[in-house]
């Protein structure tokens, strides 16, 4: 069992008027947020809503134009080393060190997080075999399947035991047995005190795995509590379309239906 430091009073992710816009257009319009220390917490929107770029700025990826970023009270942007050592993060579209295998990218994450050489293979070792992913530990992640290299970067994310782990779309691509072992991996953090953010599409996933929700359009958080709260006695995919909007019948495309 990892040591774990105590947890800190105060939530584990602290946002406070983050914006960001690329090229003039704001993507993110002043997000401000709690995600409470202990909570198993989800981020939904739609498409383009801002959910990525307000986890990269949470995480100290992308540089907010404006507003805070606190983990578990450390500042993301003025204690950057402190803030990822307490951070575990999976981000979107993760194909930075594919030139390594599986097992180099752990290890590697690892090292960098300052691990002794001996944890850093036992955990190594325990988490490749957690994701179903020894018999593949020596191929390079290039190689791997679109879920095989996100259950990598996954597991490079868990390697430094993190108290806040910020997960991006990690169920997307991955099978159904992996999910359902990658939530029970994710559930037995949050039951030791850590907290996880995930963001998904998932709405019956979010409602099942999650105790608290917010929900992000167009830059701006529409709802945010518990799950319970936000859904308010419906499903919290009827919810989230009344708040987000619908649609409304595709029309046009009459070429696709001739
Ligand atoms: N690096 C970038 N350069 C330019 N525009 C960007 C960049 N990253 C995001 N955007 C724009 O910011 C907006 C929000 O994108 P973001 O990826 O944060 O949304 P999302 O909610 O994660 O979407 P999805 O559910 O499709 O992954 C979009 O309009 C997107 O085009």
């Amino acid at each position: 069992m990892a040591h774990r430091e105590p947890v800190a009073p105060g939530p584990a992710l602290s946002l406070r008027g983050l914006a960001k816009a690329f090229a003039g257009k704001p993507a993110v319009r002043g997000v401000s947020l709690d995600v409470p220390a202990g909570s198993f917490f989800g981020l939904v929107g739609p498409n383009g809503a801002g959910k990525t770029t307000t986890l990269s700025m949470a995480t100290g990826l992308v540089r907010p134009d404006a507003g805070r970023a606190g983990v578990l009270g450390v500042d993301v942007w003025e204690r950057p080393l402190e803030a990822k050592r307490l951070l575990g993060i999976l981000p979107d579209g993760v194909r930075l060190f594919d030139r390594l295998t599986g097992e180099q990218l752990i290890t590697y994450s690892g090292l960098l997080h300052g691990l002794e050489r001996g944890t850093v293979a036992e955990r190594t070792a325990e988490l490749l075999a957690a994701f179903g992913l020894t018999a593949d530990a020596r191929t390079l992640v290039v190689d791997y399947s679109a879920g095989m290299a996100k259950k990598a970067a996954l597991a490079a994310a868990l390697v430094h035991a993190p108290r806040v782990v910020v997960l991006d779309e990690p169920f997307e691509s991955v099978d159904p047995v992996s999910a359902a072992n990658i939530r029970s991996i994710l559930a037995g953090l949050v039951a030791s005190g850590g907290t996880v953010v995930v963001s998904s599409h998932a709405m019956d996933l979010v409602q099942r795995m999650c105790d608290h929700v917010a929900v992000v359009a167009d830059g701006r958080i529409l709802a945010a509590g518990t799950v319970e709260e936000v859904r308010g006695g419906r499903s919290l995919e009827e919810r989230f379309v009344e708040l987000v909007g619908g649609q409304g019948p595709a029309e046009g495309l009459t070429w696709l239906r001739a």
